[in-house]
């Protein structure tokens, strides 16, 4: 099957296509969603900082108009990103999350990081160059490890102190130079609850675009130590039976797949889908 949604690098010379508007309050909406007929975009006089070609929707170019500030269309409004990510069409926010990346990239480096001075687009290529020093930008995605712990009939979820109330999630922590993904979980898993982990099981992987991570999704089984939250990262940090499991994550991220995942396993229920 011919998939729905490529991503491309676009002429913007060319004329016609859908294109999104991303403010700083997210995308502009109306009642038909977030895809605008482009020419028709690019005449309500929006404070446009860049507009990148983005890739094909069911073979119609997709453009982004990346805006400078927020702004106003008649009949319209913003949504953010996640929530997009909540609910809807998931094809629809896969563009969305892409559109989000490549605006916030491009936004982020309009200056060179070597020698300061102004980046151009590369033709044909996600990339910002410097014609002053040649320095080149691609864009960035920060690799995180995602881990579900379990303990026979038991698995580990903690909250931070960032979530909505009462839920609960896997472990997860940002790469850092130097080490592999399975170090970097056995060092977050350390920090965040102080235990130790073996059977380290990778299980897949997801595109994470709050920023820009890289979900390294493992399955881990308990090996010792007691729990010991992490002051101010972990507020709360429990082993919950999985008859008995608190509010847990959105069920479209790759925490609620691998909690998802066990809990199928453990009582022989149909297992669920990744969402890419
Ligand atoms: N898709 C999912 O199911 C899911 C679930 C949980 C977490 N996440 C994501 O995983 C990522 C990592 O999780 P975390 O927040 O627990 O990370 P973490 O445990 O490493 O702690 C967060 C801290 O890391 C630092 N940080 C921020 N950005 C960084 C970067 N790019 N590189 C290195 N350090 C950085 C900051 O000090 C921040 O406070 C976040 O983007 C989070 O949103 C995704
Ligand atoms: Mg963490
Ligand atoms: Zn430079």
């Amino acid at each position: 099957m011919t998939p729905r949604w490529t991503t491309a690098v676009l002429d913007t010379e060319l004329l016609g296509g859908w294109a999104v508007a991303r403010g700083p309050d997210g995308f502009l909406i109306d009642g038909n969603g977030p895809l605008f007929p482009r020419e028709w975009l690019k005449r309500q006089e929006l404070p446009v900082l860049a507009e990148h070609g983005i890739g094909h929707l069911d073979g119609e170019p997709v453009y982004l108009l990346e805006l400078e500030c927020p702004a106003q269309v008649e009949g319209c409004h913003w949504q953010g990103l996640r929530a997009f990510m909540l609910e809807g069409d998931h094809t629809l926010y896969r563009v969305l999350a892409y559109a989000a990346q490549i605006g916030t990239w491009a936004r982020e480096h309009r200056y060179c990081g070597s020698c300061a001075r102004l980046m151009v687009q590369v033709p044909r290529e996600r990339a910002m160059h410097c014609v002053v020093c040649e320095m080149r930008s691609y864009p960035r995605i920060s690799p995180s490890m995602i881990v579900l712990i379990t303990r026979g009939d038991e698995v580990l979820l903690a909250r931070s102190p960032r979530f909505v109330a009462g839920v609960y999630s896997t472990l997860a922590g940002f790469a850092e130079p130097g080490e592999s993904a399975e170090e970097c979980l056995v060092r977050e898993v350390r920090e965040e609850v102080q235990l130790e982990v073996r059977n380290i099981q990778y299980m897949g992987s997801q595109c994470w675009p709050f920023p820009h991570s890289m979900m390294l999704g493992f399955h881990a089984e308990y090996a010792g130590g007691d729990i010991v939250p992490q002051a101010d990262e972990i507020e709360d940090a429990q082993w919950f039976n999985v008859h008995r499991l608190p509010p847990l994550p959105a069920s479209r991220s790759i925490a609620r797949y691998l909690i998802d995942l066990y809990v199928a396993r453990r009582l022989g229920l149909a297992e669920p889908v990744l969402p890419g």
